[in-house]
């Protein structure tokens, strides 16, 4: 039964995909109401309310995925999460129309003084000549970040008669063709657009991207807006400029501190503001509530999910090409571990074969897991196997070969440490499964799953027999055996399997037989 908490107020029609699911138990309440039960929780689902804090995450020890019902993802702290092996993942595109009308509802507002002419007709006003407005067309529109939100409203716009300037550093010259728009610099936007709206994240390169030294260069009179999020365009320096009416007027959906108590761009009558409602349609909501209850769901079932940001993005499609090697590589990985009984300078795998014409990077990181899962308390999983591997130091290496040894696919994994190494080949056949064919040069052949004993010996008569003898005397059963060498005399391997792991009494008594080089248990 997986429990999952709905922290902030999500459209419950959208959620419909995990009330439908068993084994799983949805909790409605606020963190300060679950604050005694924060440690049941394996998935939080919030909107930009909740401050998913490393506090909060340190006090949910089962949280396995956090789930934004939106896409800025600046109030989780995603590092943290990555650090403890949580996934996070948005809804991308489930707000990106409601986001792109209320802009440009914003915008014209904005130039026809809508809220001002509205709250003086209220007032029992009639001042026609005050709220003379612009018109937006034939003016230059410079959007700021132009992704899904910018790529809307620049198509609206454009519909609009407005001439559409842009600045992203990582437009392609491509989209800007399609979208048949400008693409500058921003130090080339500002002097000449006529209003200017900023849809980027914020990031600690966006904070501030708009400020007072670089607006000033703007046209005077220039319109600002800010439906993406607050400190984008600097507030202080805003409020500086708004006074000397450098910018004549802002409209503002989102503040750095929401709600903006106190703040004092509230004071001028040429801001006009929306309490961060960009995404507030009963589309959007339920868009968004739809693309992450689905998300969770597909993660609780142990499939991939396609929007996490901490994750690589992996189509279903791909997928299904990387599922076969995913959990033989992680257990590769574990055999590499348990096998080492010091500690690891370098991981490298070579995936050999045709099968790898995909990103394997996944795969990897896997059988990073693998190595670490044995190793470590806390919780290892594919979000945080690299940055475990790079605290401590550990070198991973990647390689794609054509060469899979006579198998159709083959997978190479080699775990050093200070002194030793271990070489292990793993191949995946259809309809007939995973097998370990490789151990340290020696060719063998077993099902990488339940509970094992390595033993490397001089293979000479006896030694076989031994082993059996001592097992046979304590009554454990052996469940499979396989046994290899590289050549009559030397050395040899034998790979017992048990249905319970083995005693450490029992692996003491192997231990002390002779002409054993080393053994060990693993436990797949
Ligand atoms: N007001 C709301 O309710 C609301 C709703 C949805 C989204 N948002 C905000 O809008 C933002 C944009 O949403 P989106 O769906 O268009 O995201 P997106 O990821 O599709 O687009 C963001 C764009 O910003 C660009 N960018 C990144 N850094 C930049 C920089 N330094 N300078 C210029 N461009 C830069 C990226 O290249 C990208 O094209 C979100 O991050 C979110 O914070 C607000
Ligand atoms: O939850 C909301 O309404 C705001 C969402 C919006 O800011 C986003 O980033 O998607």
């Amino acid at each position: 039964m997986y429990r999952i908490l709905v922290a902030d107020a999500i459209k419950p029609e959208g959620l419909e995909p995990l009330l439908q699911a068993s084994e799983i138990e949805l909790i409605q309440k606020k963190i300060e109401e679950a604050e005694e039960s924060l440690h049941e929780f394996d998935a939080l689902l919030v909107r930009s309310a909740t401050k998913v804090t490393e506090e909060l995450i340190e006090k949910m020890p089962n949280l396995k995925i956090i789930a934004r019902a939106g896409v800025g993802v600046d109030n989780i702290d995603v590092p943290a999460a990555t650090k403890h092996g949580i996934v996070v993942v948005n809804a991308p595109d489930g707000n990106t129309i409601s986001t792109a009308e209320h802009t440009f509802a914003m915008m014209a507002a904005l130039a026809r003084h809508i809220p001002q002419g509205h709250s003086s007709v209220k007032n029992g006003e009639w001042k026609r000549s005050a709220f003379t407005g612009t018109e937006l067309y034939g003016k230059k529109l410079g959007i700021v970040g132009m992704g899904r939100i910018g790529g809307e409203i620049a198509k609206r716009a454009k519909v609009f008669g407005m001439d559409v300037l842009v600045f992203d550093p990582f437009l392609t010259s491509d989209r800007a063709k399609k979208l048949n728009v400008t693409s500058l610099s921003l130090e080339e936007l500002l002097p000449l657009a006529d209003i200017i709206t900023v849809h980027t994240p914020l990031t600690s390169e966006t904070k501030g991207l708009l400020n007072k030294d670089n607006l000033r260069t703007c046209k005077k009179g220039v319109y600002l807006l800010n439906c993406a999020r607050g400190g984008i365009i600097d507030e202080d320096d805003l409020y500086e400029l708004l006074l000397e009416n450098h910018v004549a007027g802002a409209a503002l959906d989102v503040f750095v501190e929401e709600p903006p108590a106190g703040n004092k761009l509230l004071e001028l009558d040429s801001v006009i503001t929306t309490p961060h409602l960009g995404a507030s349609t009963k589309e959007a909501q339920f868009n968004v509530a739809t693309q992450v209850a689905q998300e969770v769901l597909v993660f609780l079932e142990g499939n991939p999910v396609a929007n996490s940001i901490n994750l690589p993005a992996i189509s279903k499609e791909q997928f299904e090409k990387v599922q076969p090697y995913y959990q033989l590589v992680k257990q590769m990985g574990s055999i590499g571990s348990q096998c080492m009984k010091e500690g690891i300078n370098e991981i490298s795998v070579t995936y050999g074969g045709e099968a790898f014409h995909f990103d394997t990077s996944i795969l990897t990181k896997s059988l990073i897991s693998g190595v670490f899962k044995t190793r470590l308390d806390g919780p290892v999983n594919e979000v945080n196997a690299l940055l475990i591997a790079k605290e401590r130091g550990v070198t991973i290496g990647e390689k794609i070969s054509t060469d899979a040894y006579g198998y159709a696919n083959c997978i190479s994994v080699t775990v050093k440490g200070d002194n030793r190494q271990l070489d292990i080949r793993g191949t995946h056949v259809e309809n007939y499964g995973s097998r370990i064919v490789s151990l340290n040069g020696f060719n063998i052949e077993f099902l990488p799953e339940g509970n094992f004993l390595y033993i490397q010996h001089t293979d000479q008569p006896g030694v076989i027999g031994n082993v059996g003898r001592i097992l046979g005397d304590d009554e454990v059963n052996i469940a499979t055996m396989q046994v290899g060498r590289k050549q009559a005399g030397g050395e040899a391997i034998m790979v017992l399997s048990f249905d319970k792991p083995l005693s450490d009494e029992m692996f003491e008594k192997l231990n002390e037989l002779p002409d054993i080089s080393f053994m060990y248990r693993m436990s797949l």
